[in-house]
């Protein structure tokens, strides 16, 4: 499945079946020795009573993530089909907490993301102890400004010219690296074109650039509205496609809406994890 250009591979592994490891995820997610994707999405039993299932995210470095909103809405597309829900709207389960999806278009869903962080040890940031609009770092002998949030996985924001000529994998790299990241981060770049409309390319934490990463949009644009450089309701142009971003006010939740589209189905062999996959 694909949300927007960002690619995963889905495992339900509802019926008991284990959770592949690390090993087994970066051979998933490799695209020459695997199946190939940006991030691998489990689906299992929820663990309270209101969601409907459980979804986990592994990057494709084999590296376990907190939150992943393209991939919550592929999630919700698989089990709308494979459990035949007819509910407008069902509960879904992250390592980030509670999300309500909600089928909007064929295959277009909205999804409610939560409230994001900006406190330092929320995301986490190391080096400053109170939340800033901005903070700037030496990154390569170079002056690095930046926002940052969470959206149960951290984020960074450098505001640029150009969104084309972001140094996207020279400074991406570099910022994750950096002492001030000690769980690493995933770093967007983006440029404001008006009040409701911003451009955005990311660096992923374990997966490199995507062509789109959902909570970052969601992230990029909690920093740009607390900023005051964009309204509440704004449209994030990412390489892969378009996301809607909608938060009312600071202790609201944010809501993103976008798309999720099925590329294939399948049954891994039983040297790996025996399991469908799409
Ligand atoms: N690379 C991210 C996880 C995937 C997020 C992204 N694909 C999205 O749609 O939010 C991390 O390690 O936090």
């Amino acid at each position: 499945m694909h949300g927007a250009g960002n690619d995963f591979v889905v495992l339900d592994l509802r019926d008991g079946t284990p959770p592949p490891d690390a090993a087994h995820f970066r051979l998933l997610g490799d695209r020459h020795f695997g199946v190939g994707c940006d991030q691998i999405l489990t689906i299992e039993p929820p663990h309270g009573r209101e969601a409907h299932a459980r979804y986990g995210i592994w990057n494709s470095d084999g590296s376990a993530a907190g939150q992943c909103g393209n991939g919550a809405r592929c999630v919700a597309a698989w089990l709308a089909r494979e459990d035949t829900i007819e509910d407008a709207s069902f509960v879904l389960e992250s390592p980030a907490g509670l999300h309500v999806v909600q089928r909007v278009g064929a295959e277009r869903w909205r999804v409610g993301m939560g409230v994001p962080r900006f406190a330092p040890v929320q995301i986490p940031l190391a080096g400053f102890d109170a939340a800033q609009d901005a903070y700037e770092v030496d990154v390569e002998g170079e002056r690095i400004a930046f926002g940052a949030a969470s959206m149960g996985n951290p984020h960074a924001l450098i505001e640029v010219d150009d969104v084309d000529a972001a140094p996207a994998a020279r400074i991406g790299p570099a910022l994750q690296a950096s002492r001030h990241f000690p769980d690493s981060v995933n770093v967007g770049f983006t440029e404001v074109t008006s009040r409701d409309h911003i451009r955005l390319r990311v660096f992923e934490r374990g997966a490199g650039e995507t062509l789109a990463c959902g909570s970052g949009a969601c992230a990029a644009a909690a920093i740009l509205m607390k900023r005051g450089r964009i309204d509440r309701r704004a449209t994030v142009s990412l390489p892969g496609g378009d996301l809607l971003i909608e938060w009312p006010d600071d202790a609201a939740g944010i809501d993103m809406t976008g798309p999720a589209t099925f590329v294939f189905d399948g049954v891994l062999d039983a040297a790996s994890t025996g399991t469908a996959f799409a």
